[in-house]
């Protein structure tokens, strides 16, 4: 018989269909309060489950007696309860490295619309503002040659610094659980202490994993030490923020900005301050999503469910730390 598989995520067909060659499989384009309930009762046969951002905790896996391996269409895996999956000899699978140059992509998006005003601007010329020659209250910030500190020098990170440094040529600042040689001797990096990133960037880009240590390890402290000219992205998780302080500090003038890609809350509140800010940038969580990267992403992530399901190690087992 055929392990039963759920994929709780809209994927290209023929991701499904490589799928289905070894599994049994139950599709879900959407979890939401009309899906959710049947949902749940596939789980209680199911096998394996693909998709992104589940929280997979003790009470979903309770309802999950059956399943022997969860495959995330995501390199970050914050939303799975690791120890509990282990617990249970549930293998637990993510998607690292073929997102890296489209995120780092996003993070150069926001960097720039952010210094550079642009959905600000784009509003204004729409809107029929664009009466006289621009003056200088439209006017942006550079951000070639600036000073960009990087917290969180991993694979998205590094790919980060090459384009900044290569490209825009700017200084790099790192601060990293372990040194980066490689980014050190290809773009010039400076490994440095979080407070020294702090004083020195004037853009600040957090890319760090969302762990118990990273959990708001940008507070009103850290937001403090930065220039008042200073940027501030965030293409990590949201809760390696503390959101409120974030407020605080673009509303007191502590930071000049922000580029946001992730939040405390997803979607994100419509009563959030950071919606009605000018000078704060959002977007909804789409660092990886080009049709490319998400493609490569979701096949990645059946391959890795299939091959746990076949008895096989899959190619990007996480690791218990
Ligand atoms: N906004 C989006 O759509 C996306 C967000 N992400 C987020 O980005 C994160 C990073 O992704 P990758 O670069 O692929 O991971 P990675 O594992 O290659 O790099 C993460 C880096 O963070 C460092 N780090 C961990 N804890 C730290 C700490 N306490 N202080 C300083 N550095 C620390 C690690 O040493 C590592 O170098 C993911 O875990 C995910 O949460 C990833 C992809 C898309
Ligand atoms: O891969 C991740 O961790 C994401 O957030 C979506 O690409």
């Amino acid at each position: 018989m055929k392990p039963k598989v759920i994929i709780y995520k809209k994927v290209d067909r023929k991701v499904i269909d490589f799928v289905q060659e070894t599994c049994d499989v139950t599709y879900f384009e959407n979890l939401d309060s009309d899906t959710y309930p049947e949902f749940l009762h596939s789980l209680k046969d199911a096998h394996g489950i693909l998709g992104s951002l589940l929280k997979v905790d003790k009470t979903l896996l309770d309802q999950a007696p059956q399943l022997k391996v969860v495959s995330n269409i995501s390199v970050g895996y914050d939303n799975l309860n690791l120890p509990e999956l282990s617990e249970r000899r549930i293998l637990a699978t993510n998607t690292p490295e073929l997102l890296n140059e489209t995120v780092a992509d996003t993070v150069m998006g926001l960097m720039l619309s952010t210094a550079r005003r642009i959905p600000e601007l784009d509003h204004w010329v729409k809107t029929g503002q664009w009466k006289s020659n621009l003056e200088s209250q439209w006017f942006g910030v550079d951000v070639h040659h600036k000073v960009l500190g990087i917290i969180g020098l991993g694979g998205i990170g590094a790919a980060v610094a090459q384009r900044a440094n290569l490209g825009f040529g700017m200084d790099i600042l790192y601060h990293n659980r372990s040194r980066n040689e490689d980014a050190e001797q290809k773009y010039g990096a400076t490994y440095c202490s979080m407070d020294e990133l702090l004083e020195k960037s004037d853009f600040v880009c957090l890319m760090t994993p969302h762990t118990p240590e990273t959990e708001k390890m940008m507070g009103k402290r850290e937001f403090e030490m930065m220039k008042n000219s200073a940027i501030f992205i965030n293409c990590s998780r949201g809760k390696t923020v503390d959101e409120e302080a974030l407020i605080h500090a673009l509303q007191a003038g502590e930071i000049a900005g922000a580029g946001l890609d992730v939040f405390t809350m997803e979607p994100i509140e419509m009563d959030n301050p950071l919606l009605y800010m000018k000078n704060v940038v959002t977007t909804p969580h789409i660092g990886s999503a080009t049709h490319e990267t998400r493609f490569k992403m979701a096949m990645l992530a059946a391959e890795n469910l299939v091959s746990g399901l076949m008895g096989e190690i899959p190619p990007n087992l996480i690791k218990a730390r």
